[in-house]
């Protein structure tokens, strides 16, 4: 059995069995239960055929060698990680793991009953696309990122979420990834605590339930899960934790087959379609038109689901291709944090003042 499914059963177990549910959610408390009765095989096997490429990191790490005294790791397709997004989840996993030993789960429960009240993330969305008749804006906290290094030099993170919300942003997503993106969890904290209205994302590469709590902890209303690393059993199984915790998911998908995956999964509700490939960096917005066409995009609106065109977003004439091609929100960083007064970015980016 892989780690990856090993994980995934312990996290069920230790979520179904050790939380003190209320009776309002005892049936979440069956679901849970229930889920690991379909856990079966290898979950690494059950990934590749759901088609995801982004493989956990091998259990013990890098096998070690010895010659002599000497110990080396011998670098093979095995131990390396593939791309970014690959190395991204492994350093996670690594992170996690440590954070978790400081701050295991029993304890970061006591931090959630504590926390801030939870806000309707997507209700803002929807209440921002009704009021300005243009898609809501999710407007990122973003310092740094892989594909273009640093993006504001004098990065102050409250400053920044205020600005966006004079702006006219419905909802802010503030990166949490400290090696890749120059982010915290403090950052987030520190927005909720400094009064901010907007609801918050928290921008992680989740791959254990711990970080749905610890960002819950630290005021967030709504997290990201990737569909590339997540396979289908951990996003129902996620999306339920965070309907447990009052949370919004975003799942974020790149292709058809990810998208497929997302729709077949019950109680979604917001579906984030990212521009860049997270493996090669390529930014194309056509993605977003393309995963709305026919079916899919019947659908979704079916389903009522709110859609977020993510990435490479910088004009006004992106925001009408991507809402022509039916999404409700967008999610921007780079063309709005970069500018001196990132509320008049918002300004330039939607072609008008969308605070009013
Ligand atoms: O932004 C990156 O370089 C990146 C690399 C690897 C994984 C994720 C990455 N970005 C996360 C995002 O999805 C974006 O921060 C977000 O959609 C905003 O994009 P943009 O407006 O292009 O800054």
């Amino acid at each position: 059995m892989s780690d990856r499914c090993k994980g995934c059963i312990r996290a069920q177990q230790s979520e179904s069995k050790d939380v003190t549910l209320s009776p309002a959610t005892k049936s979440e408390e069956n679901a849970l239960e229930n889920e690991e009765l379909e856990v079966g095989g290898d979950q690494e096997d059950v990934a590749t055929s759901q088609g995801i490429r982004i493989r956990r990191r091998p259990p013990t790490g890098p096998p070690l060698h010895y010659v002599g005294p000497f110990e080396f790791r011998i670098q093979s397709e095995g131990n390396t990680p593939r791309n970014i997004l690959e190395e991204i989840v492994w350093n996670k996993d690594v992170e996690i793991t440590q954070m978790k030993e400081k701050m295991p789960l029993a304890k970061m429960r006591k931090w959630v009953e504590n926390a801030p009240p939870v806000r309707d993330f997507v209700g803002a969305l929807r209440t921002s696309n009704v009021r300005t008749g243009l898609p809501g804006l999710i407007a990122e906290v973003k310092k740094a990122s892989p594909s273009r290094g640093v993006l504001r030099e004098n990065f102050d993170p409250v400053e920044i979420a205020q600005a966006y919300e004079k702006g006219g942003a419905a909802c802010l997503s503030v990166l949490t990834d400290k090696k890749y993106f120059q982010g915290s969890f403090e950052n987030l904290e520190a927005i909720r605590n400094a009064g901010v209205k907007c609801p918050l994302l928290c921008k992680e590469f989740v791959i254990d339930a711990w970080q749905i709590y610890c960002a819950r902890s630290k005021g967030a209303d709504a997290i990201l899960l990737i569909a590339a690393v997540l396979p289908d059993l951990d996003l129902r199984y996620m999306t339920k934790i965070c309907k447990m915790l009052g949370m919004a998911a975003l799942i974020e998908v790149h292709n058809e087959r990810e998208l497929d995956r997302v729709l077949g999964i019950e109680g979604v509700q917001l579906v984030g379609i990212n521009n860049r490939d997270l493996e090669t960096f390529e930014l194309d917005i056509s993605t977003t038109k393309k995963l709305l066409e026919g079916e899919r995009g019947q659908l979704i609106r079916h389903k009522d689901i709110v859609v977020v065109g993510e990435s490479g977003l910088f004009t006004p004439a992106d925001i009408a291709y991507v809402q022509e091609a039916g999404v409700k929100a967008v999610l921007v960083g780079e063309s709005i944090v970069k500018k001196n007064d990132p509320a008049q970015g918002i300004t330039e980016l939607f072609g008008k003042d969308i605070s009013l």
